[in-house]
């Protein structure tokens, strides 16, 4: 069992994009109230007084999209210099990232994991649904220039200097399964890392009922067949089994949780926008909502004992239903959870 140490922290349930397999439609009718949401000085309160002593040296900003949250260049300033910090990373869509990739930088990150589900302006923009009423006026709205904004946000975080630059790819099939080889061939002379994420059954039901998806294996073997693939020595914090065309310069992930299952090696726990603590992205069983506890003045040697305790019962929660793929409906969606 590997130490849990990791957590991914959502910094709002909102998002300007809306991906068919994350956010079913109407999903943004329900986001929590902005006074739900952890303030700043809340969610440092947390990391200092319960998550830190407890062990926790990793975290991951996400979302809804993060870079959504205002005052989130502070947020990074701050927790990249708190000491204990060994790595602090963001996921994000990109569309605001071509602005803050420097600031974010200057902050203090280094790494950065992009959602990029294709390369065609077109499916692009089927995946990412329809943009939000107030950005209809918006230039960067109009037709197919939404893949754009984002691949100049991509850009930029590389000229900036972001190492390494992780791009995340759910494969659906029917959808953008003919972009993979495309996809893959990213990593030929650049040193990114392209990551294909087996579509969960977790955000969009009704789409992974009708499309189903595509085992990380049948993808391997595309790219086998076209380039050869070898195993590389290089592992991240995170579940991507990690790939690599003979002679490319980047890399190539694979997170397979719906066909093996790496629950095992599992170091992560999750906090949602508003103050949820989830030991386990798919199973809802143990939450415990932080920011009533701290709202309701309770001691922080409290609230650090009820985590600890919900630390060390993890390996009870961790999801164990493999054959059926899920614990069944989900009351939150992964636009909620945060990846
Ligand atoms: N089932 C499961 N899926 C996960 C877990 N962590 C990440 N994933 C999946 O991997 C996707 C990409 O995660 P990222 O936000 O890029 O982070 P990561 O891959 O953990 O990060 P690295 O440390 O950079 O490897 C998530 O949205 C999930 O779909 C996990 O603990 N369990
Ligand atoms: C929920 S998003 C939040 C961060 C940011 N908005 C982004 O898209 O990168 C985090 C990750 O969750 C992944 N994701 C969302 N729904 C998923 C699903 N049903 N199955 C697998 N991965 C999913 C996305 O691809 C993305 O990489
Ligand atoms: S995957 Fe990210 S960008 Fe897409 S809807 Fe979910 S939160 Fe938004
Ligand atoms: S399914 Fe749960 S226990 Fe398994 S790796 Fe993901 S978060 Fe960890």
């Amino acid at each position: 069992m590997n130490p849990i140490d990791y957590l991914r922290i959502s910094l709002i349930d909102r998002c300007n994009f809306q991906c068919v397999y994350c956010m079913p439609e109407g999903a943004d009718l329900n986001y929590v109230l902005r006074e739900l949401w952890l303030s700043h000085g809340e969610i440092l309160s947390l990391l200092k007084g319960v998550f830190i002593p407890l062990g926790f040296t990793k975290f991951r900003l996400t979302g809804g999209e993060p870079l959504l949250r205002p005052g989130i260049v502070q947020l990074v300033d701050e927790i990249s210099h708190l000491p204990e910090t060994t790595d602090l990373a963001l996921t994000t869509n990109a569309f605001k990232l071509e602005k803050l990739a420097k600031p974010l930088y200057d902050a203090g990150l280094r790494r950065i994991n992009i959602s990029l589900d294709s390369l065609q302006p077109e499916t692009f923009e089927k995946i990412v649904g329809p943009p939000a009423t107030r950005d209809l006026t918006s230039e960067t709205a109009s037709k197919y220039m939404r893949w754009q904004q984002v691949w100049q946000g991509i850009q930029m975080a590389h000229q900036v200097g972001f190492d390494p630059l992780k791009l995340n790819v759910v494969v659906i099939p029917g959808v953008n399964d003919h972009e993979i080889l495309d996809l893959a061939a990213l990593t030929l002379d650049r040193n990114w890392h392209v990551r294909f994420i087996e579509f969960m059954p977790i955000g969009n039901d009704a789409l992974f009922t009708t499309r189903g998806w595509i085992d990380s294996e049948t993808i391997r073997q595309q790219i086998r067949n076209r380039w050869g693939l070898e195993e590389s020595s290089i592992r991240g914090n995170g579940p991507a089994d990690v790939f690599k065309i003979p002679g490319a310069k980047g890399t190539l992930g694979f997170i397979s949780q719906m066909s093996e299952c790496f629950c095992d090696r599992c170091n992560r726990m999750r906090l949602s926008a508003d103050g949820w603590l989830r030991p386990c992205l798919l199973n809802e069983t143990g939450q415990l909502n932080l920011r009533d506890a701290l709202r309701s003045g309770e001691a922080i040697e409290t609230i650090r004992d009820r985590v600890g305790a919900l630390v060390a019962d993890k390996p009870e929660i961790n999801f164990k239903m493999r054959e059926s793929g899920t614990t069944g409906a989900y009351s939150r969606t992964m636009s909620q959870i945060g990846g």
